[in-house]
């Protein structure tokens, strides 16, 4: 069993403005008072700024949503990791199936993004899932090994010191959450392929995300290899999200 404490990720993806993004971090300083879990918010790029002031002296961390592999210069669009730490963001999403899908991501760059990420102290979280017809041909488990092998092995070493999301496509914003017992079953595999490379599989946090919610949040988290969530939808509610922590607390 792991001793460490639960990471609770908020994913806004490409939502809220000012006025609510003041209400929601604001309810979530107020209701996260002493809670017995990590907590951190990814927000889009512009809203960083009024995130980092707004949850001053609280338990929240920052997050970005992606990380440019580059260092700087001509990348017209991209966001630099240097520019992030100088909001003090903590962790960045990196290789979600939403740019996989969109932005024709590969395990490459995502590799590329996540090193880049960790070279100026921003934890990546590096996402993987399979789609509906990765799942229904049997291929789950071929296709998370190869995501999660193409982060952890660069050049002959390996990199250990991330946050692992495992999102199946199939469960995400369509309100059909992977069971507990599918979800264990792929993180208990996650874990075993870090152990592998690594000695220090128990420390690195798995989540889990895809429709998770103040109702089913509990029985995922209880799961011995589930260390937490990245939660799209519910963590634009204040009221939903905070459960979530709160089931995370436990
Ligand atoms: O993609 C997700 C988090 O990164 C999950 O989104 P939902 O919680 O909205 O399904």
């Amino acid at each position: 069993m792991t001793q460490k404490k639960k990471l609770i990720a908020g994913n806004w993806k490409m939502n809220g403005n000012l006025e609510a993004n003041d209400a929601l971090v604001r309810a979530l300083v107020a209701g996260t008072k002493g809670a017995a879990c990590e907590i951190a918010v990814c927000v889009p790029a512009p809203y960083l700024a009024q995130v980092q002031m707004l949850k001053s002296g609280s338990a929240l961390e920052l997050g970005a949503q992606d990380v440019s592999q580059h260092e700087s210069g001509a990348y017209t669009g991209e966001v630099s990791a240097a520019m992030l730490r100088e909001f003090g963001v903590r962790y960045a999403i990196v290789g979600h199936s939403e740019r996989r899908q969109y932005h024709g991501e590969s395990d490459t760059l995502v590799a590329e993004k996540a090193k880049t990420a960790l070279a100026h102290g921003i934890t990546p979280i590096v996402c993987v899932g399979e789609t509906l017809a990765e799942r229904e041909a049997g291929h789950t488990e071929e296709v998370v090994k190869r995501q999660l092998a193409a982060v952890i092995h660069v050049n002959g070493h390996c990199i250990s010191e991330i946050v692992v999301a495992y999102e199946p496509v199939w469960a995400i914003g369509t309100g059909r959450t992977a069971t507990p017992e599918q979800a264990q079953q792929v993180h208990a595999l996650l874990r075993k392929q870090l152990a592998a490379a690594t000695a220090h599989a128990e420390r690195v946090h798995i989540l889990y995300g895809g429709s998770m919610n103040a109702a089913n949040a509990a029985s995922l988290l209880a799961q011995q290899d589930i260390d937490g969530g990245l939660v799209g939808g519910a963590s634009l509610k204040a009221a939903d999200f905070l459960q979530i922590i709160a089931a995370g607390s436990r």
